[in-house]
């Protein structure tokens, strides 16, 4: 299993270039099943997540054109078997985004539930209950929901949708199942993440009528048939947030290319009124940061407010931050578990339930971590950054899942880090 090895305290400095989202190619990897013509996705990341997807889509009779270039060609006319099988989405619940393209296209889907994961129980009820009121019959049985559409129906009918909390895979399936039903989808409590968007924007360009995507009230005219076409996935907003946080806590000054500050503002608030400076530049966001930062307290919520995904991230900020904060996390309920091994490294971290109390350091000292989840994994690499001597992050699997190259890119800017194979 791969290790991280970092030798904490050196300054960054220099450019990154932050790759397409990982939370953006997963769902337009799966909306290129909703037409039988070729799609053509650009700026796609290198990480385990597309791989994994890829393999998913291919096992299902879809053809795939890589160029190393981070562009795919996805074209699934000859899609056969409309399956999503558990062995691929117990590493990957995004996988749960095949469900309405597959419902949509072919009448019929087989997608394994996900299950829960580190982060919390994470159920996909919203999405079945989304599809049903779509028409769909969906039963789940073995682990499975199997879905399909009542006899004589040739496309899921379009519907009122508002679900019981903000769900962004959720609302990204329905965006997809309603672009192909018959007649007016209107989703209520949508989720506005730049990644919808996106995905609003592509299928768009496959000639579908989406209103409204961006805020809470979608409004979707199903059409009979999509098209292919050319997308370029969005700038990974985390990507860049987490190099953001590892800049500000390690010192240096760092441009950032293709970072879309306009996707960060609850981030870049935070950062500004820690002490670290961050700009708004031509096609990029420019940090820079000296000296000990103020410790911030936040609360996540849905976009546009502070994402669940830069929480740990920023904990690791804070934890050699002056003076105490405190970090609410609202979305996943068991999203800690990267302060057992901060405090490891030294941090003083008190959690109670889904709040955690950081009362900042002057200085983190390395020692072998283990990687939990995915921005768990981020979380621990900052805090190597900035601890004295020698960090050993273990289990980078979960890292690997989200980020494209992150040690080559942040070895490029002056880090101390390798690759453990
Ligand atoms: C691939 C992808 O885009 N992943 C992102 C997506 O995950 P994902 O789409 O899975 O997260 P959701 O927005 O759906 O989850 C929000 C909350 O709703 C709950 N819920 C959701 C659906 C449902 O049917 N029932 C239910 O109870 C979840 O358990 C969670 O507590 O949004 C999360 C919240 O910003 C991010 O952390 C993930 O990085
Ligand atoms: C939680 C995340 O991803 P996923 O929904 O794919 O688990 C994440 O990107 O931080």
């Amino acid at each position: 299993m791969d290790k991280l090895l970092i030798r904490g305290g050196h300054q960054l400095r220099g450019e990154v270039r932050i790759s397409g989202a990982k939370n953006a190619a997963l769902p337009e990897l799966c909306a290129a099943l909703l037409t039988a013509e070729p799609v053509v996705l650009t700026n796609v990341p290198r990480l385990q997540d597309v791989a994994t997807m890829l393999t998913l889509i291919r096992n299902m009779g879809v053809t795939i054109e890589r160029d190393g270039e981070g562009s795919v060609r996805i074209d699934s006319a000859r899609l056969s078997s409309p399956e999503a099988p558990y062995e691929l989405v117990k590493t990957m619940r995004a996988a749960v985004l095949a469900l309405g393209p597959l419902l949509a296209r072919f009448g019929e889907a087989t997608v394994s539930l996900p299950g829960g994961c580190a982060i919390g129980s994470r159920p996909v009820d919203q999405h079945i209950k989304g599809m049903q009121a779509m028409g769909a019959e969906i039963v789940v049985e073995h682990g499975y929901m199997i879905a399909k559409l009542p006899k004589g129906w040739t496309r899921l009918k379009g519907a009122s949708i508002t679900t019981d909390m903000v769900t962004v895979t959720g609302t990204e399936n329905f965006l997809m199942a309603a672009s192909l039903a018959e007649g007016e989808t209107v989703l209520q409590n949508a989720a506005q993440e730049p990644e919808i968007s996106d995905l609003a924007e592509m299928l768009i360009a496959m000639g579908a009528n989406i209103k409204g995507h961006g805020t809470s009230r979608i409004v979707i005219q199903g059409v009979e048939k999509l098209s292919g076409c050319t997308h370029e996935v969005v700038a990974d907003r985390i990507e860049a947030g987490t190099f953001l946080c590892a800049v500000a806590a390690a010192g240096g000054d760092v441009v950032l290319r293709h970072g879309r500050a306009d996707h960060l503002a609850a981030v870049i608030d935070k950062l500004r009124a820690a002490g670290a400076t961050v700009t708004a530049v031509e096609g990029g966001i420019r940090v820079q940061s000296q000296g000990r930062l103020t410790a911030q307290s936040f609360r996540t919520t849905e976009y546009p407010g502070f994402p669940t995904d830069m929480q740990a991230q920023f904990m690791a900020l804070n934890a050699i931050a002056s003076g105490s904060s405190k970090v609410e996390e609202t979305i996943f309920e068991n999203r800690f578990m990267h302060v057992n091994e901060m405090t490891r490294l030294g941090a003083n971290i008190q959690v109670d339930g889904r709040l955690a109390v950081i009362d900042g350091v002057e200085k983190l000292s390395g020692a072998t971590v283990m990687a939990t989840d995915l921005r768990a994994s981020a979380s621990l690499v900052i805090a190597g950054l900035v601890a004295e001597g020698e960090t050993l992050v273990d289990r980078i699997y979960h890292l690997d899942r989200g980020y494209d190259q992150m040690e080559a890119k942040l070895r490029a800017i002056g880090a101390d880090i390798e690759r453990i194979r």
